[in-house]
């Protein structure tokens, strides 16, 4: 096929490409994440510093106790020096007792600058345990237009504000607080791979990581711009050549310019980084931080324990919500409205059958469907595992097919219709998008099935159809010749009809044979819809009248009555 696309009037020109690592004999692409990485929440941070409203201190507070209770060890609180707010909000959080678990680490953020420090470091006294978070920029535009400095000025700054954050713990905190340390250089990924490991290194010279004191190097990659893969091999690349590794904390912090920083935190750690940070959702400067909910969940998607709670993923989204006054996308990864739906009929149909055979595979094996693996096509994970129900799993339009709606009346009225009255059904369904378009609920879907094939169960005023059955029917059996008398109503007269046959259903179209109504069998099925005294049976029995072929249902505690009522049903229907 010719390709005729055209260049574009863009100004392609303003831009250039992102350099390659050197690294031919990378191994990350070969790596498995088998394990959760340490994870840092900057929900309180880098996401509250890029909203409109930036947190009050009880949106702030609403937020740190979610991300306890979900379970993350490490929270970035905020930037003290910033102003009281965040200043006030840290301090409230170490002195009230009990706020902040024995095993939690708060982290605060500061720049080099001396008087900024010796706040932040004031900004922690009493804490358990705390992390200092030293930046500074060292890519080529900051040291240029930034600080207007050499790469030995701009190192300079990364060691004398480690320095200094040294000193002012050493001053300020007590013996009551487990100190540690951790050192950023800003746009990591458009810094020089040599400088940002010179920078890092002189850092580690002024702080001294060992045995027991580890550090913190977080590469950041502030602005994304770079493929994943890239990004990975800066990783390795950093991971091979930094000094005292084993005292290190590789520590990822991917930006989503680009749209891929989930898979940028994912091949960094494949690369070696032992630690991500990121915000729940994506909160974060411009087009976001890595979001956390999604990292966490694509590990839990693969068997993998990540550590964090996101059983109930709903009340996560309420919370996040309501602090960060936005709201999560419909199509947002693992927790959207719409991410456990599907309209479409082959993604329905297929929804259904994985369903159906989780259900079967369970019973083979004497379990439930909850221990075994799961594997129902085009559902990456069991909604229930969120906390979702099943209910939006199969919405209805105009592009679903018999799946879906089968699906439907399977999940919330227990009937498992035969394949061919599946079609059927799915037939009147489709007449009525096509005629009033949009959605069709299941509540519609119900009162559609109800009304087409059972009238007669429904209110009395939407009845329809010749024949209704009353209460009353006996079947003597004598000789292997049954005989049957239903009460009916016929054409709107009370009538005892009355058939012979060699069993119930041939007695009954006997019986109706004899005013004047035709009917021949095609097929029969049957089941259960619930168990114990008062269980209901479904009969649905496809029948020849006249020259049409209809399927009825009958719903009845009793089985032969279900099934004479889904023979009424298909000859009602088929004189509609
Ligand atoms: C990538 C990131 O997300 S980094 C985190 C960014 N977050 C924030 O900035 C939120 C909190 N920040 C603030 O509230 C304010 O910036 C404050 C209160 C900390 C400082 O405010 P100000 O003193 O007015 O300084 P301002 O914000 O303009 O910062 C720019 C100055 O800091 C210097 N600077 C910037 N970053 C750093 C750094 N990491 N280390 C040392 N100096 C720095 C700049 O060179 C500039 O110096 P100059 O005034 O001599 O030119
Ligand atoms: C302070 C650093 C880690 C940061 O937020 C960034 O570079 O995005």
């Amino acid at each position: 096929m010719p390709n005729f696309q055209q260049p574009s009037a863009m100004p392609i020109h303003k831009y250039s490409g992102y350099d390659a690592v050197d690294i031919a004999d990378r191994t990350w692409p070969a790596n498995r994440i088998t394990k959760a990485p340490r994870w840092l929440s900057t929900d309180l941070r880098d996401g509250n510093q890029a909203l409109i409203d930036p947190m009050s201190p009880e949106r702030k507070r609403r937020m740190f106790d979610q991300l306890v209770k979900m379970g993350y060890k490490e929270i970035e609180v905020g930037f003290p020096a910033s102003g009281q707010t965040d200043f006030d909000f840290v301090r409230s959080i170490i002195e009230e007792p009990g706020a902040i678990p024995d095993d939690v680490t708060i982290s605060v953020l500061t720049q080099a600058r001396e008087d900024l420090i010796e706040r932040t470091v004031e900004s922690l006294k009493g804490a358990r345990r705390a992390t200092v978070h030293l930046y500074n920029a060292t890519a080529p535009v900051f040291r240029r237009v930034v600080f207007r400095g050499s790469k030995d000025d701009i190192k300079q700054i990364a060691v004398d504000g480690t320095r200094l954050v040294m000193e002012y713990a050493e001053k300020i905190l007590g013996p009551e607080t487990e100190f540690g340390y951790q050192y950023s250089p800003e746009i990591f990924t458009d810094t020089e791979l040599d400088f940002a490991l010179e920078v890092c290194e002189a850092v580690m010279d002024v702080y001294q990581p060992g045995p027991g004191r580890e550090i913190i190097l977080n590469l950041p990659a502030t602005v994304e711009r770079s493929t994943p893969s890239t990004h990975a091999d800066r990783f390795e690349w950093m991971g091979r050549n930094l000094s005292r590794r084993e005292h290190v904390v590789l520590s990822v912090h991917p930006h989503n310019d680009r749209g891929t920083a989930v898979a940028a935190a994912e091949l960094a750690v494949m690369a070696g980084a032992d630690r991500v940070e990121g915000c729940l959702f994506g909160q974060g400067e411009r087009t976001g931080n890595v979001d956390l909910v999604t990292l966490g969940m694509n590990l839990f998607s693969q068997g993998v324990d990540p550590q964090i709670d996101f059983s109930d993923i709903d009340e996560i989204r309420r919370t996040w919500e309501y602090c960060n006054q936005m709201e999560v996308h419909p199509r947002h990864p693992y927790v959207g409205d719409l991410v456990y739906t599907s309209f479409s009929g082959s993604h329905q149909d297929a929804i259904k059958k994985g369903f159906d055979a989780m259900e079967a595979d369970a019973k083979a094996k004497g379990v439930t469907v909850d221990d075994i693996e799961w594997a129902v096509p085009y559902l990456p994970i069991d909604p229930k595992d969120v906390g979702r129900s099943y209910e939006a799993v199969i919405r209805v339009n105009s592009q679903s097919g018999k799946g879906g709606i089968a699906y439907v009346l399977k999940n919330d009225h227990k009937l498992d219709l035969p394949r061919r009255m599946q079609v059927e059904f799915s037939k009147v369904i489709q007449t009525k998008t096509d005629a009033e378009g949009g959605e069709v609920t299941p509540g519609a879907i119900w009162e559609t099935f109800q009304d087409e094939y059972l009238p007669n169960e429904a209110n009395a005023a939407a009845r329809w159809g010749r024949l209704q059955l009353r209460s009353g029917q006996t079947t003597t059996d004598t000789d292997g010749v049954d005989t049957l008398t239903v009460d009916a109503v016929v054409d709107g007269q009370e009538t005892a009809l009355k058939g012979t046959g060699n069993g119930p259903i041939s007695a009954f179209f006997d019986a109706l044979q004899a005013i004047g109504i035709d009917v021949r069998l095609l097929d029969y099925q049957e089941h259960t819809m619930s168990e114990g005294a008062s269980a209901q049976a479904a009969s649905y029995i496809e029948c020849a009248i006249d020259d049409k072929v209809m399927w009825g249902i009958g719903i009845d505690a009793n089985t032969t009555r279900a099934s004479l009522k889904a023979v009424v049903s298909a000859v009602n229907r088929a004189g509609r």
